[in-house]
């Protein structure tokens, strides 16, 4: 469902992002990992079409991100890591915004805002002012939006960031849900989460891909004999570096 083969993008002589090769299957969820820095966000930008790569290809669903930016958006919803709210809507008024902005048919529009907000947790504040929620309701009013027109691929820049633990797990278990009908690329700082949410890891360092398998096979190879090495001690020892 998404292909990555030699991926760069220069900030003219900074290498963000340095020939990164993956691919996440068509139901499945990729824990995307790295230090502050490391070119997570600019990987997303890149394969939600918001960012052109300096070199390489990223497919989603099959469509170019670079040459087919439009198919490439249709198909895919995205947190970024600051959710684009606009602060003086209602909930409900923005969440039928990007619904028309994603151009979903008028039929059926306030059923999918409702569909959406009650999977994201923000039907009790449909009708409140965005700019006067909670870090947390904001944060879930970005989810919400992301699963507007229930896209096949959904890309999330730390969607648990400014939540408080019990929200957390709520959002882990929709994130779990989600998985088998979408595909996920999940990217984030709290490394239990990505445990408990991912089979798969990709882990990168200064734009370079350090590590790329599933949990199991990496807890195998970097424990060794010690069966519990978890997946924070091979964070930090591959991008200690
Ligand atoms: N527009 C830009 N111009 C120049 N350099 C940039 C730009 N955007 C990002 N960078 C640099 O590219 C590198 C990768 O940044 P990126 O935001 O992709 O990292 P990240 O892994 O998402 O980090 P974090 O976890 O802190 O969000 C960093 O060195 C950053 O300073």
């Amino acid at each position: 469902m998404i292909e990555v083969q030699n991926l760069t993008k220069r900030y003219r002589d900074r290498i963000a992002v340095d020939r990164l090769n993956f691919s996440v299957a068509e139901g499945q969820i990729l824990g995307f990992l790295g230090p502050n820095g490391a070119g997570k966000s600019t990987t997303m930008r890149i394969l939600t079409g918001f960012l052109p790569p300096s070199e390489g290809t990223a497919r989603v669903a099959g469509f170019d991100v670079f040459e087919q930016p439009l198919e490439v958006k249709r198909r895919i919803g995205y947190l970024p890591e600051t959710p684009p709210l606009y602060p003086e809507m209602t909930v409900a008024g923005y969440l039928k915004f990007v619904a028309e902005l994603k151009r979903l048919p008028g039929r059926g529009l306030r059923a999918e805002v409702d569909r959406v907000g009650g999977l994201a947790g923000v039907s009790d504040v449909m009708g409140r002012v965005i700019q006067n929620l909670s870090k947390g309701y904001k944060q879930r009013v970005g989810i919400a939006q992301a699963l507007l027109g229930s896209p096949p691929v959904l890309i999330l820049d730390e969607p648990t960031e400014g939540l408080d633990p019990a929200q957390r797990a709520e959002v882990r278990g929709l994130i779990k849900r989600l998985a088998g009908k979408h595909t996920v690329i999940l990217s984030t700082h709290i490394l239990p989460e990505v445990t408990m949410t991912c089979e798969k890891v990709l882990i990168i360092n200064q734009g370079r891909v350090v590590a790329y398998d599933e949990i199991r096979k990496l807890t195998h190879v970097h424990g060794g004999k010690a069966e519990n090495v978890s997946l924070e001690e091979i964070f930090i020892k591959l991008t200690a570096a």
